[in-house]
């Protein structure tokens, strides 16, 4: 049976004594102010923290109470004033703000001056875990285009991971050397591998399920690899047709010819709070299997909720099981927006203190073997969510929607990215004043 049908909650995993921490942060606590205010932009800024997330922890009080997870993190001390900046992005000069007055009604007006001590503790508490900096890994060319009914051309993928390359993204998985009769929408990668894998400045892992893929991408140019295992036994036979042990053999191989040649590795661990077929995966298991990847020399692990059937209620437990064995600077996390979760179930990942963040631009994608989950979160929205909290990726948002235009048109669909929506219709009514 599908678990598409029925939300996963709490009711359904054990218990971890979680939620009512996350239901001490009030919807209050980041309130927008009217003067000014960009529609993402979070008023809350804290003093100048370096990127390298390297600050300096200052006040324990909430931090052993409410954030054992807690990393490295912004420093807001209590007495912070909680300012607003206004962004701009890039040439377009699209500006954060420009349609935001009208948005909020004259009631949501926060004045700083009288703001209670109470206030700004939620305030506190809510920021706290939040890091300055959110890597972006863009799974767009091969996670979103893996599921695409009419295959992609070649020239239109290669075209589409350079303009996401332009738009500052750092890390863009270029596509999968995995069996063509399995996955035909990326029987080209060899040729798409060929064409980037010498574009500066970005690293351009590839899929390998095993070492015949992964010797075929070596070949063609690939500088980063990932494997990816399942925590449900179900999903591992259909994607991959192997158990989850046996695959994690082949990985093992993959890991060991990899450091001979000293080329980083991600892990993939997908199903991690549900499966298609078995519903509910427990963390116990998404724990062990994120354990093996990272004992057998990944770099970092991506947690994927590859159906989309994830809630924070749900993705609070798992990562809490899974940070026990593995540290959080390891990890990554991996949505698919099938009930709308993503952004809920990122914000709390990164209160946990996980700062790698995958994401695929228009919201392309879906897995080919879990039916009915839809595309990953929209890059645009997530970089649009992090700079309204004031978390930088160093992506440029108006290329990066450039860049999901271009494929969206390519597929003559209009983009699964919120963000791009409402930044296209404020530009088109602006134009007819
Ligand atoms: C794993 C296999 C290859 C096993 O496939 P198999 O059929 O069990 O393997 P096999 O070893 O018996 O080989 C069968 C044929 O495939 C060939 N073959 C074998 N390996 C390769 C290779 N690397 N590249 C190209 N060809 C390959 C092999 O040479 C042979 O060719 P034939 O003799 O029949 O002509 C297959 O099941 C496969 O390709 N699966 C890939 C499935 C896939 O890509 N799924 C989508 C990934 S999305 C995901 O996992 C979730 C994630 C990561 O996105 C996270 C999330 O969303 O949560």
């Amino acid at each position: 049976m599908s678990s598409l049908e029925e939300p996963l909650g709490l009711d359904k995993l054990p218990s971890m004594n979680t939620i009512d921490r996350i239901q001490r942060f009030s919807s209050g606590a980041c309130r927008p102010r009217v003067d000014n205010l960009g529609m993402g932009n979070c008023w809350i800024e804290g003093p100048s923290c370096s990127t390298s997330n390297s600050c300096d922890e200052d006040d324990e009080e909430y931090t052993a109470e409410t954030f054992p997870w807690r990393r490295q993190t912004r420093d807001l001390s209590r007495g912070d004033s909680f300012s607003q900046k206004t962004m701009t992005m890039g040439k377009n000069s699209l500006k954060f703000g420009a349609i935001d007055n009208s948005f909020y009604p004259s009631d949501y007006q926060y004045s700083p001056k009288s703001n209670t001590k109470n206030v700004q503790d939620m305030a506190y508490k809510f920021m706290k875990g939040i890091p300055n900096f959110v890597k972006i890994v863009e799974v767009g060319p091969r996670d979103g285009l893996q599921n695409e009914k009419n295959i992609v051309p070649t020239d239109v993928k290669i075209e589409l991971i350079h303009r996401l390359a332009s738009s500052g993204l750092s890390v863009i998985e270029a596509t999968s050397f995995v069996s063509p009769k399995w996955v035909p929408q990326l029987a080209d990668a060899k040729d798409v591998m060929q064409a980037v894998h010498n574009l500066g400045g970005v690293r351009l892992p590839v899929l390998t399920p095993n070492l015949k893929g992964f010797e075929a991408a070596i070949a063609a140019g690939a500088k980063e690899v990932a494997v990816f295992a399942s925590a449900s036994e179900s999903f591992s036979k259909s994607n991959i047709n192997c158990s989850i042990e046996e695959s994690l053999a082949r990985y093992r191989a993959v890991t060991w010819a990899a450091k001979e040649l000293s080329i980083p590795v991600r892990g993939y661990v997908s199903c991690v709070v549900g499966c298609p077929v078995e519903g509910p995966v427990p963390p116990s298991k998404v724990a062990y299997v994120a354990k093996e990847l990272y004992d057998m020399g990944c770099f970092e692990i991506s947690l994927g909720d590859t159906i989309g059937v994830g809630t924070p209620g749900t993705v609070v437990p798992m990562l809490l099981a899974v940070m026990a064995v593995v540290p959080a600077e390891k990890l990554a996390v991996h949505f698919h927006d099938t009930y709308g979760q993503s952004l809920p179930n990122i914000l709390v990942s990164i209160q946990m203190g996980i700062s790698a963040v995958d994401s695929s631009v228009s919201g392309l994608g879906g897995c080919p073997y879990a039916k009915g989950a839809s595309g990953n979160v929209a890059t645009e929205d997530v970089v649009y969510m992090l700079k309204g909290l004031g978390v930088k990726t160093n992506v440029d948002l108006a290329k990066l929607m450039s860049a999901g235009d271009f494929i969206s048109k390519h597929l003559g669909r209009p983009s699964g990215s919120k963000t791009a929506i409402a930044f296209s219709r404020a530009t088109a009514d602006a134009s007819k004043i």
